[in-house]
Protein backbone atom coordinates (compact mmCIF):
# COMPACT_ATOMS: atom_id res chain seq x y z
CA UNK A 1 0.00 0.00 0.00
CA UNK A 2 1.32 3.47 -0.91
CA UNK A 3 1.95 5.64 2.18
CA UNK A 4 0.67 9.21 2.00
CA UNK A 5 2.77 12.15 3.19
CA UNK A 6 0.54 13.84 5.76
CA UNK A 7 -0.80 17.16 4.51
CA UNK A 8 -2.53 20.03 6.27
CA UNK A 9 -5.10 21.52 3.92
CA UNK A 10 -6.77 24.88 4.41
CA UNK A 11 -9.51 25.17 1.84
CA UNK A 12 -11.50 28.29 0.94
CA UNK A 13 -11.53 29.53 4.51
CA UNK A 14 -13.45 32.67 5.46
CA UNK A 15 -13.21 34.08 8.99
CA UNK A 16 -15.35 36.91 10.36
CA UNK A 17 -15.15 39.10 13.43
CA UNK A 18 -18.67 40.44 13.80
CA UNK A 19 -19.66 41.80 10.41
CA UNK A 20 -16.10 42.18 9.18
CA UNK A 21 -14.55 39.57 6.94
CA UNK A 22 -10.98 39.24 8.28
CA UNK A 23 -9.82 36.30 6.15
CA UNK A 24 -11.32 35.64 2.75
CA UNK A 25 -11.09 32.46 0.71
CA UNK A 26 -7.74 31.35 2.15
CA UNK A 27 -6.32 28.21 0.53
CA UNK A 28 -3.02 26.76 1.64
CA UNK A 29 -1.45 23.34 1.91
CA UNK A 30 1.51 22.18 3.96
CA UNK A 31 3.08 18.74 3.92
CA UNK A 32 5.12 17.11 6.65
CA UNK A 33 8.76 18.05 5.98
CA UNK A 34 7.84 21.37 4.32
CA UNK A 35 8.43 24.78 5.84
CA UNK A 36 6.28 27.60 4.49
CA UNK A 37 6.42 31.27 5.48
CA UNK A 38 3.17 33.22 5.86
CA UNK A 39 4.07 36.84 5.18
CA UNK A 40 2.21 40.12 5.07
CA UNK A 41 1.82 43.54 6.63
CA UNK A 42 0.68 43.93 10.22
CA UNK A 43 -3.05 43.42 10.51
CA UNK A 44 -3.50 41.53 7.22
CA UNK A 45 -4.99 38.50 9.01
CA UNK A 46 -2.11 36.04 9.59
CA UNK A 47 -2.79 35.37 13.28
CA UNK A 48 -6.53 35.19 12.64
CA UNK A 49 -5.94 32.50 10.02
CA UNK A 50 -3.73 30.48 12.41
CA UNK A 51 -6.31 30.77 15.18
CA UNK A 52 -9.05 29.65 12.81
CA UNK A 53 -6.98 26.62 11.75
CA UNK A 54 -6.63 25.72 15.44
CA UNK A 55 -10.38 26.04 15.98
CA UNK A 56 -9.92 28.96 18.39
CA UNK A 57 -12.12 31.07 16.10
CA UNK A 58 -14.95 29.47 14.12
CA UNK A 59 -14.67 29.26 10.36
CA UNK A 60 -17.34 31.27 8.57
CA UNK A 61 -16.94 28.89 5.66
CA UNK A 62 -14.37 26.51 4.23
CA UNK A 63 -12.56 23.58 5.71
CA UNK A 64 -9.37 22.60 7.55
CA UNK A 65 -8.24 18.99 7.50
CA UNK A 66 -5.17 16.79 7.79
CA UNK A 67 -4.92 14.07 5.20
CA UNK A 68 -2.84 10.99 5.93
CA UNK A 69 -1.87 11.98 9.49
CA UNK A 70 -0.63 9.61 12.18
CA UNK A 71 -3.59 10.43 14.42
CA UNK A 72 -7.23 11.19 13.75
CA UNK A 73 -7.11 14.10 16.18
CA UNK A 74 -6.47 17.51 14.61
CA UNK A 75 -5.76 18.76 18.15
CA UNK A 76 -2.80 16.41 18.37
CA UNK A 77 -1.48 16.79 14.86
CA UNK A 78 -1.58 20.59 14.57
CA UNK A 79 -0.14 22.77 17.31
CA UNK A 80 0.10 26.56 17.62
CA UNK A 81 3.22 28.20 19.01
CA UNK A 82 1.65 31.53 19.93
CA UNK A 83 3.23 34.96 19.64
CA UNK A 84 3.57 35.14 23.42
CA UNK A 85 4.87 31.60 23.98
CA UNK A 86 6.11 32.43 27.50
CA UNK A 87 2.68 33.78 28.42
CA UNK A 88 1.07 30.52 27.25
CA UNK A 89 2.86 28.56 30.00
CA UNK A 90 1.38 28.50 33.52
CA UNK A 91 4.10 30.34 35.45
CA UNK A 92 3.99 28.26 38.63
CA UNK A 93 4.14 24.86 36.95
CA UNK A 94 7.40 23.01 36.53
CA UNK A 95 8.42 22.37 32.94
CA UNK A 96 7.93 18.62 33.38
CA UNK A 97 4.30 19.13 34.44
CA UNK A 98 3.76 21.59 31.59
CA UNK A 99 4.84 18.95 29.13
CA UNK A 100 3.15 16.00 30.86
CA UNK A 101 -0.34 17.48 31.34
CA UNK A 102 -1.39 17.71 27.68
CA UNK A 103 -0.10 14.17 27.10
CA UNK A 104 -2.43 12.89 29.81
CA UNK A 105 -5.32 15.11 28.71
CA UNK A 106 -5.09 14.03 25.08
CA UNK A 107 -4.46 10.39 26.09
CA UNK A 108 -1.30 10.26 24.01
CA UNK A 109 -0.08 6.64 23.89
CA UNK A 110 3.43 5.50 24.84
CA UNK A 111 5.95 6.34 27.54
CA UNK A 112 5.29 9.97 28.43
CA UNK A 113 8.61 10.53 30.21
CA UNK A 114 10.44 9.25 27.14
CA UNK A 115 8.42 11.53 24.86
CA UNK A 116 9.22 14.53 27.07
CA UNK A 117 12.96 13.81 27.15
CA UNK A 118 13.06 13.34 23.39
CA UNK A 119 11.16 16.59 22.79
CA UNK A 120 13.52 18.50 25.11
CA UNK A 121 16.44 17.12 23.12
CA UNK A 122 14.84 18.15 19.81
CA UNK A 123 14.63 21.77 20.98
CA UNK A 124 18.16 21.72 22.45
CA UNK A 125 17.06 22.14 26.06
CA UNK A 126 18.83 20.40 28.92
CA UNK A 127 16.69 17.88 30.85
CA UNK A 128 17.81 19.74 34.00
CA UNK A 129 15.27 22.44 33.06
CA UNK A 130 12.41 19.99 33.66
CA UNK A 131 12.50 20.91 37.37
CA UNK A 132 12.40 24.64 36.67
CA UNK A 133 9.17 26.60 37.02
CA UNK A 134 7.96 28.36 33.89
CA UNK A 135 8.42 31.83 35.39
CA UNK A 136 12.09 30.97 35.97
CA UNK A 137 12.73 30.47 32.22
CA UNK A 138 14.15 33.06 29.84
CA UNK A 139 11.90 34.12 26.96
CA UNK A 140 13.90 31.97 24.53
CA UNK A 141 13.75 28.94 26.84
CA UNK A 142 10.00 29.39 27.36
CA UNK A 143 9.49 29.44 23.63
CA UNK A 144 11.45 26.20 23.24
CA UNK A 145 9.40 24.62 26.03
CA UNK A 146 6.24 25.58 24.11
CA UNK A 147 7.69 23.89 21.00
CA UNK A 148 8.78 20.84 23.05
CA UNK A 149 5.23 20.57 24.41
CA UNK A 150 3.88 20.44 20.86
CA UNK A 151 6.47 17.87 19.78
CA UNK A 152 5.87 15.64 22.82
CA UNK A 153 2.18 15.54 21.93
CA UNK A 154 3.21 14.19 18.54
CA UNK A 155 2.37 17.25 16.47
CA UNK A 156 3.12 16.84 12.78
CA UNK A 157 2.42 20.50 11.97
CA UNK A 158 3.58 23.57 13.89
CA UNK A 159 1.96 26.94 13.32
CA UNK A 160 4.65 29.33 14.59
CA UNK A 161 3.32 32.87 15.09
CA UNK A 162 6.24 35.29 15.02
CA UNK A 163 8.56 33.06 17.05
CA UNK A 164 11.51 35.43 16.66
CA UNK A 165 9.89 38.44 18.33
CA UNK A 166 11.90 39.66 21.30
CA UNK A 167 14.93 37.44 20.62
CA UNK A 168 18.38 38.90 20.17
CA UNK A 169 20.11 38.30 16.82
CA UNK A 170 22.11 35.27 18.00
CA UNK A 171 19.02 33.62 19.53
CA UNK A 172 17.07 34.32 16.34
CA UNK A 173 19.68 32.41 14.37
CA UNK A 174 19.66 29.57 16.93
CA UNK A 175 15.87 29.36 16.74
CA UNK A 176 15.86 29.26 12.94
CA UNK A 177 18.54 26.55 13.06
CA UNK A 178 16.60 24.52 15.66
CA UNK A 179 13.36 24.75 13.64
CA UNK A 180 15.20 23.72 10.47
CA UNK A 181 16.41 20.57 12.22
CA UNK A 182 12.91 19.38 13.14
CA UNK A 183 12.55 16.60 10.62
CA UNK A 184 9.18 15.09 9.81
CA UNK A 185 7.34 18.25 10.86
CA UNK A 186 5.50 20.73 8.64
CA UNK A 187 6.04 24.33 9.74
CA UNK A 188 3.92 27.36 8.89
CA UNK A 189 6.13 30.26 9.92
CA UNK A 190 4.67 33.73 10.43
CA UNK A 191 7.37 36.37 10.64
CA UNK A 192 8.16 39.93 9.66
CA UNK A 193 11.80 38.85 9.34
CA UNK A 194 12.22 38.07 5.67
CA UNK A 195 15.83 36.97 6.06
CA UNK A 196 14.87 34.35 8.66
CA UNK A 197 11.91 33.26 6.53
CA UNK A 198 14.26 32.75 3.58
CA UNK A 199 16.72 30.80 5.72
CA UNK A 200 14.05 28.50 7.11
CA UNK A 201 11.37 28.08 4.47
CA UNK A 202 11.35 26.62 0.99
CA UNK A 203 8.43 28.76 -0.11
CA UNK A 204 6.10 31.48 1.12
CA UNK A 205 2.51 32.59 0.97
CA UNK A 206 1.72 36.32 0.89
CA UNK A 207 -1.39 37.76 2.53
CA UNK A 208 -2.90 41.17 1.86
CA UNK A 209 -6.04 42.49 3.58
CA UNK A 210 -7.26 38.98 4.41
CA UNK A 211 -6.57 37.52 0.96
CA UNK A 212 -3.75 35.25 -0.12
CA UNK A 213 -2.41 37.20 -3.07
CA UNK A 214 0.75 35.34 -4.03
CA UNK A 215 2.71 32.21 -3.26
CA UNK A 216 5.71 30.35 -4.55
CA UNK A 217 9.44 29.89 -4.10
CA UNK A 218 11.80 32.76 -3.32
CA UNK A 219 12.97 33.13 -6.93
CA UNK A 220 9.40 33.88 -7.94
CA UNK A 221 8.43 35.98 -4.93
CA UNK A 222 11.54 38.16 -5.00
CA UNK A 223 11.66 38.30 -8.79
CA UNK A 224 10.04 40.88 -11.11
CA UNK A 225 6.62 39.22 -10.97
CA UNK A 226 6.68 38.74 -7.19
CA UNK A 227 4.72 40.62 -4.56
CA UNK A 228 5.73 44.27 -3.83
CA UNK A 229 4.96 43.55 -0.18
CA UNK A 230 8.08 41.42 0.02
CA UNK A 231 10.19 44.39 -1.07
CA UNK A 232 8.73 46.31 1.88
CA UNK A 233 9.53 43.45 4.26
CA UNK A 234 13.02 43.17 2.81
CA UNK A 235 13.66 46.86 3.44
CA UNK A 236 12.42 46.45 7.04
CA UNK A 237 14.52 43.33 7.74
CA UNK A 238 17.93 43.79 9.33
CA UNK A 239 20.43 42.49 6.80
CA UNK A 240 22.59 40.78 9.38
CA UNK A 241 21.35 38.77 12.34
CA UNK A 242 24.66 38.69 14.14
N1 LIG B 1 -11.98 39.69 17.44
C1 LIG B 1 -11.77 40.66 16.55
N2 LIG B 1 -12.69 41.62 16.35
C2 LIG B 1 -12.50 42.59 15.44
N3 LIG B 1 -11.42 42.69 14.66
C3 LIG B 1 -10.45 41.77 14.82
C4 LIG B 1 -10.57 40.71 15.77
N4 LIG B 1 -9.46 39.95 15.69
C5 LIG B 1 -8.67 40.53 14.75
N5 LIG B 1 -9.26 41.60 14.24
C6 LIG B 1 -8.73 42.48 13.18
O1 LIG B 1 -8.41 41.64 12.11
C7 LIG B 1 -7.27 42.13 11.42
C8 LIG B 1 -6.23 41.03 11.31
O2 LIG B 1 -5.62 40.82 12.58
P1 LIG B 1 -4.45 39.76 12.77
O3 LIG B 1 -4.02 39.80 14.19
O4 LIG B 1 -4.90 38.47 12.24
O5 LIG B 1 -3.32 40.36 11.82
P2 LIG B 1 -1.80 39.91 11.64
O6 LIG B 1 -1.56 39.86 10.19
O7 LIG B 1 -1.52 38.69 12.43
O8 LIG B 1 -1.03 41.15 12.28
P3 LIG B 1 0.42 41.22 13.00
O9 LIG B 1 1.43 40.93 11.94
O10 LIG B 1 0.49 42.64 13.49
O11 LIG B 1 0.43 40.22 14.13
C9 LIG B 1 -6.80 43.36 12.19
O12 LIG B 1 -7.31 44.50 11.54
C10 LIG B 1 -7.43 43.17 13.55
O13 LIG B 1 -7.66 44.41 14.17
Amino acid sequence: MQSLTPELRIEQVDVRAGDTLIVHNACLSLSVGQRVALLGRSGCGKTTLLHAVMGLIPLDSGEVEVRGGASKSLARMVQLIPQDAAGSLSPRLQVEALLARPLAKLKVPGDHRQRILQAMQQVDLSPSLLNRKAHELSGGQAQRVAIARALAIGAQFLLCDEPLTGLDPALKDDTVQMLSELNDIGILFVSHDLLAAQQLCQRAVVMESGHITDEGDWDHLLGPSGSPILEELLRATPQLHS
